[in-house]
């Protein structure tokens, strides 16, 4: 196991651990009640990171330069000085920020419910909503248990933190929470909390930042940008046969915010700038038992199992769930094969840069594989949906097709 690894995963254990450059405390990694093992790292050179590619499993690229002048230069406040006036924020109020497409929401469906706003905002604003969403300590306070058993491998331990006894969520380490990153009120505390109240945001809540990097940057990211390694990104989509780059996503979140998991259609390099994340992916294979909402839903391509509390009367496959996991550090790259599912954990205050790809053209071979099999499943329930005029008597259709006749 990697030295490293365990380093951080101890430190970050008993809450001791602050990582260079990162003033917010860190937090424990949530009990996920899931089994897992630690996703491989490679350096650049190494021609296993190559076969992993090739054949879409993930893996870590430890030195690759890709993002080294974001890594060098995008703290906040370099990003405050030369990020575009207008930036989608999203605020919950569970520090889970789902994906919410609102345009999904058929007739008489409510988005109330949801608990995810989406803003826009300029990034000093989003700094001062984020200095009031981070200003007390509630948002660190036990979040439920999972209902889950106690993770069920050995390697859980090798490739992460293990979740303390206490809680979900907890503070690292109160003494060192409170005396560490407990500023003094700064003279501009009301301003913050005016800017923060114009945005409904409130402390406890969870800010994160999501925004695609585009002709609006400032020349200074744009001068990074054009710094970064393509060479060797044009390299690794050569080998792995990509198809083009469609978007380079800016993504700055603050301790504890969770992006549940989810699987996106694209290849993602993923690049860590500041801060640490844990990244938790499942194969495709896995989506039985994640039990993604229906594609016609807002909540397309994500699971509808609530990790924190599993119903597992509902979703009893989620139970034979295992995944892969690491910790990503800045400089570290992680290749999130397209349709992997990935849940991510913001350790720390964090800011990444993700660099998505379309996949390559199809080689369809027989058996198919089960990326391609997800893929005819979401043609087909589209299909449906367009045929019926009404995709909520996707339901029963699908039961009458199959009840009976194809289920045992
Ligand atoms: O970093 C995160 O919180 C989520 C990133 C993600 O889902 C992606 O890049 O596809
Ligand atoms: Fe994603």
């Amino acid at each position: 196991m990697d030295q490293v690894a365990s380093h951080i995963s101890q430190q970050i254990e008993r809450g001791r651990l602050r990582l260079p450059g990162v003033s917010s405390p860190v937090v424990n990694c949530r009990q996920l009640g899931v089994a897992t093992q630690p996703i491989p790292r490679y350096r650049a050179t190494d021609d296993a990171a190559r076969l992993a590619l090739r054949s879409k499993t993930p893996f870590v690229l430890l030195d690759s330069s890709i993002a080294a002048p974001a890594v060098e230069r995008w703290d906040l406040e370099f990003l405050k000085e030369h990020l575009g006036m207008s930036n989608t924020v999203f605020v919950s109020s569970t520090g889970k920020v789902k994906y919410f497409d609102e345009t999904r929401l058929t007739p008489g469906q409510e988005a109330s419910h949801h608990d995810v706003r989406k803003l826009t905002m300029r990034f000093a604003e989003f700094l001062e909503c984020m200095a009031v969403a981070a200003r007390q300590t509630e948002r660190f306070a036990p979040r439920p248990q999972s209902s889950c058993n106690e993770p069920t491998t050995s390697t859980q331990r090798d490739s992460c933190c293990q979740p303390t006894a206490a809680a979900a969520v907890a503070p690292a380490d109160a003494a060192a929470f409170d005396s560490n990153s407990q500023q003094p009120p700064a003279a501009s505390d009301d301003s913050a909390a005016r800017i923060a109240s114009q945005f409904g945001i409130h402390s406890g809540d969870v800010v994160y930042l999501q925004q695609g990097l585009s002709n609006s940057v400032g020349l200074k990211i744009v001068e990074s940008f054009l710094q970064f390694n393509w060479k060797l990104l044009a390299e690794l989509q050569r080998d792995a046969n990509w198809s083009d780059l469609t978007t380079n996503l800016l993504l700055v979140s603050m301790a504890g915010a969770v992006t549940p998991a989810h699987y996106d259609e694209q290849e993602n390099l993923f690049a860590q700038v500041r801060g640490a994340k844990r990244c938790v992916l499942f194969a495709p294979d896995r989506f039985p038992c994640l039990y993604p909402y229906p594609v016609h839903h807002p909540c397309d391509r994500q699971s509808q199992v609530d990790f924190d509390n599993p119903d597992l009367a509902r979703f009893p496959r989620f139970s034979e769930l295992h995944g892969w996991e690491c910790i990503l550090e800045p400089g570290e790259v992680l290749y999130i094969p397209a349709y992997w599912w990935h849940h991510v954990e913001s350790l720390t205050d964090s800011v990444s840069v993700n660099f998505w790809y379309l996949v390559g053209p199809p080689e369809i071979a027989h058996p198919l594989t089960y990326q391609q099999k997800i893929s005819v499943m979401r043609n087909i329930e589209k299909m449906l949906g367009e045929a019926l005029g009404d995709p909520t008597q996707l339901s029963s259709l699908l039961s009458d097709l199959v009840l009976g006749r194809y289920t045992h």
